[in-house]
């Protein structure tokens, strides 16, 4: 395992769990050393890391997409032989996983692209795993998938050649993004009924049975409501690391529309802008054609 965060170290305690040897290797090393208290096998390099595995290598990787990971890769493909297999559990673009397996293939070793899902739960709920890549390797991997994944033989497939995996994920989260979003704009405006005074958490909590809408992420608004019901410790200033983006710009390329997920992904830019300069040109506009009033900084109404 290249990777040992959130995601990758707690991988590495549920594949140790379930038998598996675990060569552990991150640029941090104190995350090494506490993942080999857990039992796996600390490496201090690239080198090292592969030198402890035998061949055929199964090499697991869990890093921010992008340059971390093509970095990573770059580094590590001539330090491999023919037959070991590279597995990518990052949420990297689908096309850049093509083209590093074509690169790859050059040299006999086979890249899977494992779209997981399940955030720090996944300790102890299990990962779901999208698998992308050659139909025999999958089948000679499933020991590993099947320790992380839920349940033995549940909540992990193979979805496709490589690349799939990938963009079944890419997909996935543009569907997280509208159900967050859908969960969001109800509460705000059960929130904004100040007559009826309601608790949010509370009403959260009796979706959570029989409901229609009960969901996981359900579960997890009354969590966060729970610590804290009004969210007064937090700024409403909400990330996106790319995948939403993908599947807009995947759905503008196939001319399929995704208006609800697009609207999603659309809201967090919104919620950075603090003055977005296109509402005080509206203002400015309905002032100049209809001597409509506007507000200035620091003045009343005009
Ligand atoms: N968190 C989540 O809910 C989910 C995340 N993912 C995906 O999984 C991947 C990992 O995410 P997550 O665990 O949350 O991220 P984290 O940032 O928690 O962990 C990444 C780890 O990789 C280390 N690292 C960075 N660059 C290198 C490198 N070149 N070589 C070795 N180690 C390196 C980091 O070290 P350092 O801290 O020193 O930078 C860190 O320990 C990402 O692609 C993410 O999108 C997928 C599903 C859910
Ligand atoms: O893959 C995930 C959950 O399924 C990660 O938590 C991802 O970071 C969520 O996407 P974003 O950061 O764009 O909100």
């Amino acid at each position: 395992m290249i990777g040992l965060g959130r995601m990758g170290g707690n991988m590495v305690q549920r594949l140790l769990v379930a038998g598996h040897r675990v060569v552990a290797y991150d640029t941090n090393q104190e995350a090494v050393t506490s993942t080999c208290s857990l039992g796996a096998i600390g490496a201090a390099s690239l080198e090292d890391l592969v030198s402890l595995l035998s061949p055929p290598r199964a090499v697991w990787l869990m890093l921010p997409q992008g340059q971390p990971t093509e970095d990573t890769m770059q580094l590590l493909v001539p330090l491999l032989s023919s037959g070991d297999v590279v597995l990518d559990g990052g949420n990297a673009n689908y096309k850049d996983t093509q083209g590093r397996a074509e690169k790859l293939s050059d040299n006999g070793i086979d890249l899977m692209d494992v779209g997981t899902s399940g955030g720090i739960w996944g300790l102890s709920e299990g990962y779901t795993l999208m698998v992308g890549g050659k139909e025999e390797v999958f089948q000679r991997l499933e020991p590993i998938f099947q320790a992380l994944a839920p349940g033995q033989d549940r909540g992990y497939n193979h979805v496709g050649p490589v690349g799939a995996g990938h963009f079944v994920k890419m997909v996935h989260n543009g569907v997280e993004y509208a159900l967050m979003e859908a969960y969001a704009e109800g509460f705000e405006l059960m929130a904004a009924k100040e007559e009826f005074n309601l608790d949010l958490a509370k009403i959260a909590n009796t979706w959570r049975y029989g409901s229609v809408v009960r969901s996981w992420l359900l579960d997890l608004v009354v969590s966060a409501l729970e610590d804290d019901p009004s969210l007064s410790d937090l700024e409403a200033y909400v990330e996106d690391s790319g995948e939403g983006r993908w599947t807009v710009q995947e759905s503008i390329d196939l001319a399929v529309p995704v208006p609800v997920i697009t609207l999603s992904l659309l809201q967090r830019f919104r919620s950075r802008q603090a003055q977005p300069f296109g509402a005080k040109l509206l203002a400015a506009l309905r002032n100049q054609f209809g001597g409509h009033p506007v507000r200035r900084s620091g003045h009343d109404d005009d």
